[in-house]
């Protein structure tokens, strides 16, 4: 059996460093990722006046519930949707005059419903050069706080953004989605609100937060469970074991589901309360799956899926065309080069089984679609990728982890 040690979550160090600034006192978060994503997300603090202390394997902050201490502020989010996201929400908590803008990737991903949110709550907010993208600047004055409709059909992100805020509003926040995806991610900001003190509560559509108080949490971040899923299918697809200590039925991530993804496909999976084995099977089998919960790992699966016995449909993944790229067509060119038969609809992927030939794949600055493909060039001599780099938005040391998984395996066998 080989243990893979994967970095931390994404998304739990995201929501662990701005419910840190928001808390009273200094919070302390054990193991977090430290990757392009979340540097950006810990400058953007600093550069909103927080006093952020970065350790390889530790980060404090000293939070307040009084917003930004900055007057104004530059904020470079670089490719994190996360912080384009979070962030513009926190700077309206404060005073002065707040700018965020990103990488061109991200200035191409949509914001409006968050812009229109933080408008009907009264802040002065402004978007530059085009309507519903960065850059963006918030004239901050606090926020009062309310209720509100907001789509998030497109990005549970403008919802969390909202949500981890509210409570340092004057009067909460009542918010009611009219559509609304990746709702795991939902549910892991209530938890992690919850962490940090304050009770927030769902009744069908609508999110209630009271006014409140975040309290100094010590947090330990999980392992990335989109991360481990290449580890996972790696195993799959090549009839070895793997095991992720650290991630499991206990874990706040709904990407775990990915392993379940992998059961259905005939994958030998065990998952504890901590952690998660597979072992790939002779042959894995076709599987029709919805993965609108769990879309990160839409290109894990559209990547290994030629190798499956029968064809393999992935449905309801249309938000998977406003991330680093259109994923939807980046996985079927991908494929097509590849020489797989594949077809695509507005929001599904059809995939039939064949076997990949030597080609170079267009990555389109994705680290999923390098990290999905690198899975696949496991059973395809020749495979190469474009821009290998890219991986560093969320796993800088991803083929090196790869490559040693890897020689763990063949010199074990
Ligand atoms: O809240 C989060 O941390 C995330 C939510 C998801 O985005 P969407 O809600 O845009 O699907 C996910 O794809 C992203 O990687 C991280
Ligand atoms: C969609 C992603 O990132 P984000 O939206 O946080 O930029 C991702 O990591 O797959």
């Amino acid at each position: 059996m080989t243990d893979v040690a994967i970095p931390g979550s994404k998304s739990l160090t995201a929501r662990a460093l701005f419910l840190a600034a928001c808390a009273d006192g200094t919070s302390v978060l054990h193991r977090p990722l430290w990757s392009d994503d979340t540097e950006a997300f810990a400058a953007g603090l600093a550069a909103l006046g927080y006093a952020v202390d970065v350790r390889p394997d530790r980060c404090t902050v000293r939070g307040g519930a009084a917003g930004p201490p900055a007057p104004g502020a530059e904020v470079f989010c670089r490719d994190a949707g996360t912080a384009a996201r979070f962030l513009p929400t926190l700077g309206a908590l404060g005073h002065g005059v707040f700018r965020f803008d990103g990488s061109e990737q991200l200035r191409r991903r949509p914001l409006g419903p968050l812009v229109g949110a933080l408008a009907a709550l009264g802040v002065d907010v402004r978007a530059e050069e085009r309507e519903g993208h960065l850059p963006v600047t918030v004239h901050a004055a606090g926020l009062k706080g309310g209720a509100l409709t907001l789509d998030a059909g497109l990005s549970s992100q403008f919802l969390t953004g909202l949500l981890l805020a509210a409570p340092l509003m004057a009067e909460g926040l009542e918010v009611t989605v009219t559509d609304l995806v990746s709702v795991p991610y939902v549910e892991m900001t209530l938890a992690m609100m919850r962490r940090f003190g304050v009770e927030a509560t769902r009744a069908g559509d609508t999110f209630t937060v009271p006014p409140g108080r975040y309290r100094a949490t010590e947090y330990a971040v999980e392992p990335d469970a989109s991360t481990a899923s290449y580890f996972l299918a790696a195993a799959a697809l090549t009839g070895r074991s793997v095991t992720v200590p650290g991630l499991g039925t206990d874990a706040l991530q709904g990407d775990v589901r990915f392993a379940e993804v992998l059961g259905r496909m005939g994958v030998d999976v065990t998952l504890t309360a901590d952690s998660v084995t597979v072992t790939g099977p002779e042959r894995l089998s076709g599987v029709t799956v919805n993965m609108r919960d769990i879309s990160d790992t839409m290109p894990t699966l559209a990547a290994i899926a030629p190798f499956a016995d029968g064809p393999v449909r992935i449905e309801d993944v249309y938000n998977t065309r406003v991330k680093e790229c259109d994923r939807l067509d980046a996985c079927a060119t991908n494929l097509a080069r590849l020489g797989v038969r594949v077809e695509t609809g507005r929001d599904w992927i059809r995939v039939w089984p064949g076997t990949p030939r030597e080609a170079e794949i267009d990555c389109r600055g994705d680290h999923r679609i390098a990290m999905s493909f690198s899975v696949t060039g496991l059973r395809t001599p020749g495979l190469t990728l474009d821009d290998p780099g890219c991986v560093k938005k969320t796993f800088p040391e991803f083929h090196q982890v790869l490559a040693s998984l890897v020689r763990e395996w063949t010199q074990g066998a």
